[in-house]
């Protein structure tokens, strides 16, 4: 497996008496693409927080980058980037003059910061906008520019606070498509989402906060198996028989519920389609359609939270 570039241990923050982060552990590898949710209030922004440096820990340590965010601020600034979610340009400064002052600020010399500028602003696509002020632009515009400037500065780790809300789907989609531009380039992206849809299209493993600590941390299949209900998802539209009658006891299903759509969602340990073809033939259904897909994360987000969160 790639490096880790971040590690948190027992990482805490108390605000008086009110525990904001109750001791979460963190490890993450170069390359991936890591998305952190959770309700309201769980512990998501104290925790980003606490890996830039921006709010001491109560307890535990944090090393990004083999460094140490609160003893050595200015190294983990140079290279990790952070998005919040208004992003903080001065309006009445055009897209490229707000690059040129943070370049400044990163010590840049002015020609390489010119040219890093032109490269970043036509990887994001802003460079017929690059001379209008910023209070012109529209939030997606905004958020490129954001991407622009980690671009510049050459970040090897990104956190992105709710980078797409508040965004159109095709300008969900463009910063999505940036977002894994920068990972597939190896950039190592925390982003926190209450997308859920976002959050599994680009996230290569996903922590789940939950009343201060991370309840799961792995892959959206391995929350479904953890979950009890394998990661295989099998659409069913059959006419003709009970589907969950003629299923009991077949080898590797763990459930069989109804949908909306009146279709029935088989979820299996592996792929049973060719089994399940059987039994519904057998017992004379009369099967029009069948469909594997992954198993899908707000599905598992709302089983888990609903199921498993407040015994945790
Ligand atoms: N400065 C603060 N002073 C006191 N309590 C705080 C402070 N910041 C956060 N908290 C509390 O800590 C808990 C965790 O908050 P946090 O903002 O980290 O949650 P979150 O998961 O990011 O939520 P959201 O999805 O709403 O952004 C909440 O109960 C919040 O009220």
């Amino acid at each position: 497996m790639s490096a880790v570039v971040l590690e948190a241990r027992g990482l805490a923050k108390r605000y008086g008496s009110q525990v904001a982060v109750a001791g979460i552990d963190l490890i993450v590898h170069e390359g991936e693409v890591i998305g952190l949710l959770g309700p309201n209030g769980a512990g998501k922004t104290t925790t980003i927080l606490m890996l830039l440096g921006l709010t001491e820990a109560s307890e535990g340590t944090v090393t990004i980058l083999g460094k140490d965010p609160l003893r050595q601020p200015l190294a983990v600034k140079r290279e990790v980037g952070y998005l919040p979610d208004a992003v903080g340009f001065y309006d009445n400064m055009t897209g490229r003059e707000n690059l040129a002052y943070t370049a400044r600020l990163a010590g840049l010399s002015r020609e390489q910061a010119k040219e890093r500028i032109a490269v970043a602003l036509e990887r994001v696509r802003l460079t017929e906008a690059a001379d209008r002020p910023v209070g012109t632009y529209s939030r997606g515009m905004r958020q490129r520019l954001g991407i622009a400037e980690l671009l510049m500065r050459d970040c090897k780790v990104a956190i992105l606070d709710e980078p797409t809300s508040g965004l159109d789907p095709q300008s969900t989609q463009e910063l999505l498509e940036l977002i894994l531009e920068l990972s597939r380039g190896g950039m190592t992206i925390l982003l926190s989402s209450h997308m859920l849809d976002v959050v599994q299209s680009i996230c290569t493993r996903i922590a789940l906060f939950n009343k201060g600590r991370i309840g799961f941390f792995g892959t959206v299949e391995e929350l479904a198996e953890r979950l009890g209900r394998g990661s295989y998802v099998i659409d069913v539209e059959v006419e003709g028989i009970d589907l969950p009658s003629v299923l009991s006891g077949a080898n590797g299903v763990t459930s069989v519920v109804a949908s909306e759509n009146g279709t029935w969602q088989v979820e299996a340990v592996n792929d049973v389609r060719a089994e399940l073809a059987c039994l519904i033939v057998q017992a004379g259904g009369n099967l029009k359609n069948m469909n594997l897909r992954r198993a899908r994360l707000d599905e598992a987000y709302n089983r888990y939270f609903r199921e498993y969160a407040n015994a945790a």
